[in-house]
């Protein structure tokens, strides 16, 4: 069995976060593990109060799982705090896990900002150089470059900015764009667009965390990172075309078995 860690914060609504999280990893055949950095009170449609968690404790998830546990794939979400955000990246350079996933998240779907001002800078220089693959969504991109994205030219321009700061590879998410929501792939020598089509659904809270699981649980399970993305693509887009309204916000994508049960079988 395949094993991946996320490292984010808590949705008590279940829909993105952790929660979100776990169930991504679940429904690829992988076993997750999660270090809390936060915990959100938060439902469709707000979030109330943030706890950030004291970074002792964060430290000591993470150590407790690596100092036990062979790890495949890491996904990190919310952090909130700069202090969270230097805890997180002295932690992974202790243990140096081989594939990071990092989901910058910065404000939620409700509009809550979720990463204080001051972290951005850390996020950009101890995060990013550790990041497999980082995978913003065009506000956070805007805030980590000083770039306005409106056009396909500055998706390519934002890419380039970002890879500069260190991570391996970039995938920008065209979900807030307007038209399909395509998504851009850099890695230093390739750009690749991943292709989507609009679902007109307000049902979109937990959208980037799954996206970011998926790829993560795909990367554990051995495959490319190219065809990680794509299988992912396609996981995110079924969860957005079959989500539901829960509460009064935005409601969650549905999350589900994306392989036979021979092939679950063969992941065991
Ligand atoms: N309405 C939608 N229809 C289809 N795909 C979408 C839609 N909204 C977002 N996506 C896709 O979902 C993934 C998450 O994107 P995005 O919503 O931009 O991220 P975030 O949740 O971090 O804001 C991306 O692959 C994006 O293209
Ligand atoms: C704990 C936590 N992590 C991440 C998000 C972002 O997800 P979304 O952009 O869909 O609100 C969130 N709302 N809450």
């Amino acid at each position: 069995m395949k094993t991946a860690l996320t490292i984010a914060g808590s949705d008590s609504g279940g829909g993105a976060g952790i929660q979100a999280d776990l169930k991504t990893f679940s429904a690829h055949g992988v076993f997750g593990m999660s270090v809390i950095t936060a915990v959100t009170a938060q439902n469709t449609m707000e979030v109330r109060s943030v706890q950030a968690i004291d970074t002792g404790i964060i430290t000591d998830q993470i150590a407790a799982i690596f100092e036990d546990i062979h790890v495949d794939a890491v996904k990190i979400g919310m952090l909130g705090s700069k202090e969270i955000v230097e805890t997180v990246a002295a932690s992974l350079n202790t243990f140096l896990p081989a594939i990071v996933i990092l989901d910058p998240v910065m404000i939620s779907k409700s509009g809550h900002h979720l990463l204080d001002e001051k972290a951005v800078s850390a996020l950009k220089t101890e995060l990013l150089p550790l990041a497999t693959l980082v995978t913003p969504n065009v506000p956070e991109a805007e805030v980590l470059t000083g770039l306005s994205i409106r056009t396909k030219q500055d998706f390519y321009e934002a890419c380039i900015s970002i890879k500069e700061l260190g991570a391996k590879a970039v995938l920008l998410k065209g979900g807030h764009s307007a038209g399909n929501p395509n998504d851009l792939f850099y890695d230093g020598t390739d750009f690749f667009w991943i292709k989507g089509e609009r679902i007109h659904t307000k049902n979109t809270h937990g959208t980037g965390c799954t996206l970011s699981s998926a790829i993560t649980s795909n990367l554990a399970n051995g495959l490319p990172l190219r065809q990680s993305i794509e299988q992912a693509k396609t996981y995110i887009s079924e969860a957005i075309r079959n989500s539901f309204s829960l509460g009064k916000g935005h409601g969650p994508v549905h999350h589900f078995y994306s392989f036979s049960k021979e092939e679950r079988s063969d992941l065991i």
